[in-house]
């Protein structure tokens, strides 16, 4: 079994006995799990990056779960991506504050960009079985400084007029929130072992965000069963959702996580882009967030349509 499936095996039995079958990794076909022709792959990508390929406790960075993994890795990669995050959350507030980008085209690219470099930071993180749960405190960070400042506890101009539509804290407790817990379970969830969590974040970040951009400035024929939304902005969001799924598809089987046939990838990624696409259109953000429904879908089609 490869060492991929045997971690994903091996993951802590919290996620692997909550997961229906069909979205366990062990129960992915071989052509979706790396091989060992991956493991090699990764293993010269990362000795180029001066990542190793741990083999003992000492030099593995303290290899403290005996898993191949490194804490010391781990740790290291969990708060240089924190710090990743405030970064770019700053720029945007420093952008917007100085009214050199409108409040809103500044929280919808924080909603594109911010999704995509978290889920593309996680080859850094170790081959252990704990790297998605360190990965996750990235995400979980931001989730309390989300719900601190969202019921004003903390006082943070910057990060409400970054990320909100109107400058509220409130706001903050439910599209951004929803956002980043989101971000937690994807990783915890399907990690960088499988294809629909990648998909379904891509779908969120890539797919849902350029909608409203696109939308906003050229949505002027309304959808007949939803005047709030235009054919510009839902046909956009089909379209950079699926290039956006594709390519980070690309990159993670291009690290060697998994090994997809392409032909029947683009068909599977074109479903679940069109299914979300539809739901997302759908007169319903004010009874379900877009941060939920789309996401939540894109599992499940692609898990459906990978399975
Ligand atoms: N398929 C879509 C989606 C959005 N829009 C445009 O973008 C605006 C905001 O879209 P929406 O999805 O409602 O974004 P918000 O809910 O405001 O933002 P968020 O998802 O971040 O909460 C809509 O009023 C509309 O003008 C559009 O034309 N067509
Ligand atoms: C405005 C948003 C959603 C509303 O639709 C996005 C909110 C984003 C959070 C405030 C910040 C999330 C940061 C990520 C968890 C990590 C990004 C790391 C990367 C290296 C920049």
């Amino acid at each position: 079994m490869s060492r991929v499936l045997t971690t994903a095996v091996a993951v802590v039995p919290i996620t692997h006995s909550i997961l229906p079958r069909c979205l366990r990794l062990s129960n992915l076909p071989p052509s979706l799990t790396a091989t060992s022709h991956t493991r090699t792959f990764r293993r010269r990508f990362f000795s180029l990056y001066n990542f190793r390929a741990v083999s003992s406790p000492v030099k593995a960075g303290f290899d403290v779960f005996g898993d191949g993994g490194s804490i010391v890795q781990d740790t290291g990669a969990t708060a240089l991506v924190i710090a990743g995050a405030y970064a770019l959350v700053s720029t945007f507030d420093f952008l917007s504050e100085r009214n050199l980008i409108e409040q809103n085209l500044s929280r919808k690219l924080v909603h594109i960009i911010s999704g995509l470099l978290f889920m593309a930071s996680w080859p850094i993180f170790s081959a252990s079985r704990w790297a998605r749960y360190f990965a996750s405190v990235v995400p979980l960070t931001n989730c309390l400084r989300l719900v601190t400042h969202g019921l004003s506890l903390v006082t943070d101009e910057g990060l409400i007029k970054s990320v909100t539509r109107e400058g509220k804290p409130e706001e903050l407790l439910r599209g951004p929130l929803y956002y980043v817990l989101v971000l937690i379970l994807s990783a915890v969830l399907f990690w960088r072992e499988s294809p629909v969590g990648v998909v379904s974040l891509a779908m969120m970040c890539g797919g849902d965000g350029i909608a409203d951009i696109v939308g906003r400035r050229f949505g002027s024929t309304k959808i007949p069963y939803n005047k709030q939304k235009s054919w510009a902005g839902s046909l956009s969001m089909f379209v950079f959702g699926f290039l956006v799924s594709i390519g980070m598809l690309y990159y993670f089987s291009a690290l060697g996580y998994f090994h997809l046939d392409w032909v029947s990838t683009v068909e599977r990624v074109a479903v679940v882009s069109f299914v979300a696409t539809m739901v997302e259109s759908l007169p319903i953000t004010g009874t379900v967030d877009d941060n939920i429904s789309v996401p939540l879908v894109s599992m499940v089609v692609a898990s459906l349509a990978f399975a």
